[in-house]
């Protein structure tokens, strides 16, 4: 059964999948521990569940001990304090992992090594038992904190030798009454994997959805659409304009809710987590992080009803090779998607492989509601969609001219509460040639 059960690394992703909700969501790790998904800046509940599991102290020493292992003590001082404050009220229990004494310790340490730029000093790590420098770049932080952490722990374990050793420490540092030392905590958020468009991507994942508003913009607008098929004379499906530059329209209704739920079946054994293009090759990757299946329409009467279906909307040839299996994808908790291309940016990418050009449009289906978070964001058109149960998703990802609309960037915000589930398909250049045809224009 082992293999079965969470790993490490699962309880690892856990762990990060919260720290992203903190920092995407901008929210309070106090109220987050209780199920109340409030905003730093508004005081308002961003989400309450309605049924909520706290997370224990314990919960919160595992996510912190996840950061302090990464030397990210912004993340770690601020679990390790809901740690402390959830064992100091709680009764120990054998299936702690943690203890208060251990979360003080670790928290100790973590203040301390938010202000080692101001410090030439040799101190003990807590779980390390060796000697560590204090190295000389980083942000200020409060060795009285430290300090009172630390003699906390002594009234606990009182023979403790490097808590000894570190209390005189800090009260040495103290008495040498270094700048930062009087200063309060300035916590500053780690800069990690350096993404660009990371303010603008987090604004748009705060405000749940932020189409524009048609009635100010009147090229934007909502109809029955048929496409000039006569399939869908009788029953047009309703369309809204989302956005001109790039071109995005939502389709509402586009599946039924048993599709839905079968496409979902379907998908569910063949899920994985999901890969990106790595150069010429697929790898996993921290930007993306989801479970996916491909279901292919020969196998399933629903997914080639689905094929037909978005032929008729869009008119464009979904047939193998001119268009990618379906892909269903599954995000939980915590789950997302940084901002990205659809189509390939590189002549080497994998996705040249069908050998039927790039990735010319994409239509992106939701499979389920999302409680909370989950909304696709358009970084440099700068709107973002909230899940919309069994509507699609349409976009041209090149222009005409058939090179990348670099406004197309998107991305699937962190799932705060719920499953999200979407399915994409991707139709290739190749056999459209004449269902979207070029311009006269060569820069369109
Ligand atoms: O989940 C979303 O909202 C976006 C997904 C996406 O962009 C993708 O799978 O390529
Ligand atoms: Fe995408």
């Amino acid at each position: 059964m082992e293999s079965s059960l969470p790993k490490l690394e699962d309880l690892r992703g856990a762990a990060h999948g919260l720290m992203r909700l903190q920092d995407v969501y901008n929210l309070h790790v106090e109220s987050l521990v209780r199920g109340h998904f409030q905003q730093i800046s508004d005081p308002v509940d961003f989400y309450k569940l309605s049924v909520s599991d706290m997370l224990s102290g314990d919960d919160c020493f595992l996510v912190g001990k996840v950061a302090y292992d990464l030397e990210d003590y912004y993340h770690s001082v601020l679990w390790f304090e809901e740690a402390v404050r959830l064992f100091r009220g709680t009764e120990w229990s054998p299936e702690n992992e943690g203890t208060l004494e251990d979360a003080l310790d670790h928290l100790a340490f973590s203040h301390f090594k938010e202000i080692k730029n101001q410090l030439k000093t040799w101190i003990t790590s807590p779980h390390r038992r060796c000697f560590f420098q204090a190295d000389l770049n980083s942000k200020t932080g409060n060795i009285s904190h430290a300090l009172s952490l630390s003699r906390e722990l002594l009234l606990h374990d009182p023979m403790n030798r490097r808590v000894h050793f570190n209390v005189e420490k800090y009260e040495k540092l103290l008495n040498e009454n270094l700048p930062a030392t009087s200063s309060g905590l300035t916590l500053k958020r780690p800069d990690g994997i350096y993404l660009r468009t990371r303010n603008a991507y987090e604004q748009l994942c705060q405000t749940k959805g932020s189409q524009p508003k048609h009635f100010e913009n009147p090229s934007l607008f909502c109809d029955y659409f048929t496409n000039g098929s006569p399939a869908l004379f009788l029953q047009p499906i309703r369309r809204e304009i989302i956005s001109l530059q790039p071109y995005v329209v939502l389709f509402h209704g586009f599946v039924t809710q048993a599709e839905a739920k079968n496409i979902r079946k379907y998908a569910m054994p063949g899920l994985r987590r999901s890969v990106v293009a790595s150069g010429m090759n697929q790898a996993t990757a921290e930007y993306r992080i989801s479970k996916s299946a491909w279901l292919k329409e020969s196998a399933h009467e629903v997914v080639g009803k689905l094929d037909q279906r978005i032929t008729l909307v869009t008119g464009l040839n979904v047939q193998p090779p001119y268009a990618e299996y379906l892909q269903v994808v599954n995000y939980g908790i915590g789950g997302h998607y940084e901002p990205h291309f659809d189509h390939a940016t590189s002549d080497s990418s994998p996705l040249y492989r069908l050998k039927t050009g790039n990735r010319v449009a994409t239509i992106m289906i939701y499979l389920s509601p999302v409680q909370a978070g989950g909304s696709t964001a358009f970084i440099y058109a700068n709107f973002s969609v909230p899940v919309v149960q069994n509507a699609a998703l349409f976009w041209w990802n090149l222009h005409k001219n058939g090179q990348g609309n670099v406004d197309t960037l998107h991305a699937g915000c962190p799932v705060i509460v719920g499953n999200k589930w979407v399915a994409n398909k991707w139709v290739h250049e190749y056999e459209q040639e004449f269902r979207r045809r070029c311009s006269l224009n060569p820069e369109e």
